[in-house]
């Protein structure tokens, strides 16, 4: 519990003096508050005499103390909204900043829901601290007063107190457990929702759409019996407070008009005596809800921590210093030497002392089985991964005196599933450089074969990449596009495995040769044209380097690579167009 509130505490710290200056109104109040009872005793002992001072008295404390109450209302609840969009901005603003490995491993849907329904718990519960110090403050007050006026009934009013408070406080914990599970529940079914929605055509496909929902709908009905569950006990709770507070006000009115019989007590005290009674169910009802309302809180802070364990990219390191000489145009632009890496200390290592150098021009293509290592090798370079050891050196400086943003500003990126941020076409293109110049869109459009597309759509350029406009093609060219906006060192494209079109697949080869001759390009190659292009293959197996060198030289030396060559063929291209593309040497290898 400790840890759970410095959190919830540590997203409220910041608003301490408005904090504090709501608790100050609510006590302000609640005096008058507990002042109208007695008021009311003057108004009745000054029955016969003059009852304008009284009733002045009366009209004005209520006028107050709505006043101040309604002060306190938009100041508490304004500072609920700031500590759910502090506690927002912080999550996303984690989320980011996030290493790729820690934050992928998470269920995306769980993630959006920690940034959007555990927040919004956070909003009763910040102002819940000061309707618990108000309300105990206020129900002390209200006894106090009532000793005042008589300690018998006092006597009778805190025995009901203390059965009443005994009953809740046993309760409270568990409608606390079962809102707990309600909200972790939820978080489940964002995540499989999530993913069952991006595999929506696998679902339909496999007809497995009873099935999926059914699993989903299961979390569903689990958050929904927690929280009927919660909401029982909540009723039997209140259902006792209230109950509770009704037996006592009967009692007391028993037991005091006995004694006022008696002349023990006086009239005008017993009314004042019982209003104060029914009083006191208002600091008991704000302080049930604030009690649930900050265990919502704690959950939802508790939930939210989570959060905070989620692993960041360092900061970038100081500016190193300007390099000793200029770099050698024949030096590699980049280079890896002796590089391990794994994913997870007992996993094995998914790269293995792997060297390579990337020449500053030209085409170099990675090829290997699955599990090979090559998307690892991706990972490596972009700074997604960090080697276990050995080490990596961009343009002659090792990786690790740069910042991961310095890095990846060298290089550009094609992702295999050629994700598209929400937005427009437009949007996507200038994902990278937004500063980019419509002739630059134009000619990047161009270049990737979708100039005379994007003219026909009646949005050009602003037509929203949701739309089923856009073909799997198509939004690979836009992938590719937006990565060569601007010349990169180097190009990093991992090769959708799937067939593409023939115009894609011929604008993908067109791009790759303008860029090998400007810079560097390094494939992830599942397509025998694309190995063909390249000026050097690297064979990776088993997380090594296996072989590298031109296609005729690994066609002659390695037999792994003939058996992949053998395989892209017979996945893509007539063997005509393999003898047209490199005379003599598939059919040497074949
Ligand atoms: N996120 C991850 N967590 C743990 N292990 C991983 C992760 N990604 C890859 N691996 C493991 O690392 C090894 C290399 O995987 P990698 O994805 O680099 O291969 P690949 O050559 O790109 O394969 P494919 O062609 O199938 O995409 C494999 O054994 C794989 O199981």
């Amino acid at each position: 519990m400790g840890p759970r509130i410095r959190t919830l505490a540590s997203f409220l710290t910041p608003h301490t003096p408005t904090l504090v200056v709501g608790l100050l109104l609510g006590l302000v109040a609640n005096a008058a508050g507990l002042a109208t009872p007695l008021v009311t005793k003057w108004v009745l002992d000054s029955l016969g005499g003059s009852m304008a001072w009284p009733l002045t008295a009366l009209v004005a404390l209520v006028v107050v103390g709505a006043g101040i109450s309604l002060r306190q209302w938009i100041l508490l609840n304004t500072l609920a909204e700031r500590v759910i969009l502090d506690a927002r901005i912080s999550i996303i603003r984690r989320y980011f900043a996030a290493t790729v490995g820690d934050i992928t491993r998470r269920p995306s849907g769980e993630l959006v829901t920690r940034a959007t329904s555990d927040t919004g718990l956070l909003r009763e519960a910040s102002s819940s601290i000061v309707g618990i110090v108000n309300s105990s403050l206020a129900m002390l007050a209200t006894l106090v007063l009532m000793g005042v006026l008589d300690l018998v009934l006092l006597g009778c009013t805190l025995a009901a107190v203390v059965i009443v408070g005994a009953i809740m406080a046993a309760l409270m914990p568990t409608i606390a457990k079962a809102q707990e599970a309600a909200q972790e529940s939820v978080g489940r079914l964002g995540g499989t929702l999530d993913g069952a929605l991006r595999a929506i055509r696998t679902v339909k496909a496999s007809r497995a759409e009873d099935r999926q929902s059914e699993r989903i709908v299961a979390d569903a009905r689990e958050s929904a019996e927690y929280g009927i569950r919660a909401a029982r006990r909540t009723a039997v709770v209140w259902t006792i407070a209230w109950s509770g507070i009704q037996l006592s006000v009967i009692a007391i009115l028993g037991i005091g008009a006995w004694r006022a019989e008696r002349g023990l007590l006086e009239i005008s005290s017993l009314i004042a005596f019982l209003l104060y009674a029914f009083q006191l169910m208002g600091p008991i009802t704000e302080l049930t809800q604030n009690v649930t309302a900050l265990q919502a809180g704690i959950a939802a802070a508790a939930r939210i921590r989570q959060i905070e364990a989620i692993e960041v990219e360092p900061a970038p390191p100081p500016a190193a210093p300007a390099p000793v000489r200029e770099p050698d145009p024949a030096d590699p632009i980049l280079a890896l030497r002796g590089v391990t890496a794994r994913y997870t200390p007992d996993t094995k290592p998914a790269v293995r002392d792997i060297d390579l150098d990337i020449p500053r021009r030209g085409h170099t293509a990675v090829v290997g089985p699955s599990g090979a290592g090559k998307t690892t090798l991706f990972s490596l370079m972009l700074r997604f991964l960090e080697p276990e050891s050995g080490e990596m050196f961009l343009d002659g400086r090792p990786y690790r005196t740069y910042g991961h943003g310095d890095v990846r500003a060298r290089l550009a990126y094609v992702e295999q599933e050629t994700p598209i941020v929400p937005g427009t076409i437009r949007d996507n293109l200038l994902f990278t450089h937004p500063d980019a110049t419509e002739e630059e869109l134009r000619a990047v459009l161009a270049a990737v074969r979708l100039d005379t597309k994007v003219d026909t759509l009646d949005e050009g350029l602003d037509t929203p990449l949701t739309s089923s406009a856009v073909s799997g093609g198509e939004r690979q060219r836009i992938a590719l596009a937006r990565a060569i906006l601007r010349t990169p060192d180097v190009l990093l494209l991992d090769e959708a495995t799937a067939q593409v079109d023939g115009l894609t697949e011929a604008a993908l080869q067109e791009c790759i040769r303008d860029r090998a001759a400007a810079g560097a390009v390094v494939t992830i190659a599942h397509r025998l044209s694309t190995v063909l292009d390249a000026d050097t293959i690297v064979v990776l197996e088993d997380g090594r380097v296996r072989a590298q060198g031109t296609h005729a030289e690994l066609l002659a030396t390695d037999d792994l690579y003939r058996r992949l060559v053998e395989a892209l063929r017979i996945a893509g291209q007539a063997p005509e167009d393999l003898a047209e593309l490199v005379p003599g040497t598939v059919r040497s290898g074949t």
